[in-house]
């Protein structure tokens, strides 16, 4: 369908003005038609004489809040899509909403685009009478992350919590892999079942196979007693399945079979083992090379593999660092028995720009060990290890004052930008940038006293680069005046 105008009613139920106000606009643009609410009360009244296609609403709000309405409207109008949004970006927001039944979940801020995407999808799915999704209980999570890539992953932690689908995690050693499977398990339907978690990498090969299934007493030499498996301990439940890339062929094959039958046979037994087990499995290797190489089964690749989910490493997403330091920083402190310590800003940047090849978990360790080894309640550049001080001699780290005028300077960049988000205007960041370029320009000239070339080592420009940038913003100059 185009933007021309069309049937569908949309309503909007936020406090906030401006973002009511922004949502109106995109939509009337996007061809729909709108009515705006600022209460959950108020949009419940008007259920009674008047039903929209999609509803498009806030969580927190005063009054009933966007989960009440959204359970409300499960109840009584179960076929009304409802989109949620939500300015607090974590598991528990993404998986409430979508155990609530809610279509889909966008966390603020976000693109005017994709919302109007999501509307039309919603739309589309109404048409098709999809059933709603039933109701669960909500638990709480431990996982932290805010950037894109870890949305994706609450997303999907929301939209497998009534399923039992196998999940295959990749990503780096760190990373969170098995954090993310005992999420998929306490926000599944097994989740008063076992979650049992096996690594493979952990176990020496010619052993994992009795780990995995049992065995009976003399089925080989040291097997006194009969030992029960990991896979019946796991019934009911989920099996989580870490470095399967390390998994023996031999095993692969024996596990392909529990996979299509459901049952297996422990080592040395005669009696076949019946088992309901969800199986969820991570690995930091490229399985598909491996499968390639013929260290790993394509059958059972493809078994494993119904539902990828990949976790970022830490250096994708240095936007998650100041939350998940505090989340270490407190939860060393609980773990020892004080009050949490807190980073100076120059200390905070250093974590910002350090590599962290062990990824989340290297990032913990540090944390554990600042909270035990830093003499006092702020933690400062000398108390970092070593390795993260040198950080400081590279170029683009300034000291505390200078961060702290950094943050400043960001955190005006991100008052000024968020009121931009919800100012219907769009190609916000080239502008931006233009504005940012121009100053640095301007400023880098003043300094160096008109001087062209030290102007562009300074903004670390070639000469040429500079000139074409001044040329450029001239004319700008002259278009705005004829306008
Ligand atoms: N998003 C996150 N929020 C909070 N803590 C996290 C997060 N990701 C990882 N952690 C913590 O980091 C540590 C490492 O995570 P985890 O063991 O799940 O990683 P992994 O990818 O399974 O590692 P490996 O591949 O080495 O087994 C754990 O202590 C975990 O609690």
């Amino acid at each position: 369908m185009t933007k021309a105008e069309n049937q569908h009613l949309i309503w909007v139920l936020d406090d906030d003005e401006s973002i009511r106000w922004v949502l109106e606009r995109a939509l009337h643009k996007a061809g729909f038609q709108v009515t705006s609410f600022a209460t959950g009360s108020s949009l419940r009244e008007a259920l009674a004489t008047e039903q929209p296609s999609v509803v498009l609403t806030d969580v927190r709000m005063p009054g009933e809040d966007g989960l009440q309405v959204l359970a409300k409207l499960q109840q009584q109008h179960a076929q009304i899509p409802v989109i949620v949004m939500t300015a607090h970006s974590d598991l528990d927001s993404a998986v409430s909403a979508f155990q609530g039944g809610a279509f889909e979940y966008l966390p603020k801020p976000f693109d005017l685009d994709d919302a109007i995407k999501t509307v039309w999808r919603a739309i589309e799915q109404r048409e098709k009478h999809s059933a709603p999704a039933p109701q669960v209980p909500e638990i709480g999570s431990e996982l932290v992350g805010e950037a894109p890539a870890m949305q994706d992953v609450f997303r999907a932690i929301g939209r497998l919590s009534h399923s039992s689908v196998s999940v295959l995690i990749t990503g780096a050693s760190g990373t969170g892999k098995e954090l993310v499977a005992r999420a998929l398990h306490q926000h599944s339907p097994r989740q008063n079942e076992p979650f049992i978690a096996l690594n493979m990498a952990a176990i020496p090969a010619e052993l994992i196979e009795s780990e995995l299934f049992g065995h009976e007493k003399g089925a080989f030499t040291g097997a006194a007693q009969k030992r029960q498996g990991r896979f019946e301990q796991a019934h009911g439940g989920t099996l989580f399945l870490d470095e399967i890339g390390d998994m023996p062929l031999a095993v692969q094959t024996r596990l392909l079979r529990v996979l299509a039958e459901g049952q297996f046979y422990p080592v040395g037994g005669h009696q076949a083992v019946t088992v309901d087990v969800r199986i969820i499995a991570a690995t930091h290797q490229q399985l598909e090379q491996r499968v390639q190489e013929g260290a790993f089964r394509e059958d059972l690749f493809h078994r494993l593999n119904v539902i990828r989910l990949q976790l970022p490493s830490l250096h994708e997403r240095r936007s998650d660092i100041p939350k998940l330091a505090q989340h270490f920083l407190q939860r060393a402190a609980k773990e020892l028995g004080g009050k949490p310590k807190h980073l100076s800003q120059q200390a905070l940047q250093l974590l910002q720009q350090a590599p962290w090849p062990g990824n989340v978990r290297q990032l913990e360790n540090t944390c554990r060990w600042l909270t035990v080894m830093a003499p006092g309640q702020q933690i400062s550049v000398s108390d970092l290890p070593v390795e993260l001080q040198e950080l400081n001699d590279s170029p683009g780290v300034t000291n505390d004052n200078a961060g702290a005028v950094n943050s400043h300077w960001l955190q005006a960049f991100e008052h000024w930008f968020a009121q931009q988000l919800t100012s219907g205007q769009q190609g916000l960041l080239d502008s931006a940038v233009h504005q940012l370029e121009q100053q640095a320009m301007q400023q880098a000239l003043d300094y160096c006293n008109g001087h062209k070339q030290n102007a562009a080592k300074k903004l670390g420009w070639g000469r040429n680069t500079l000139t074409r940038k001044l040329a450029e913003a001239e004319t700008d100059a002259k278009d705005k005046k004829i306008t």
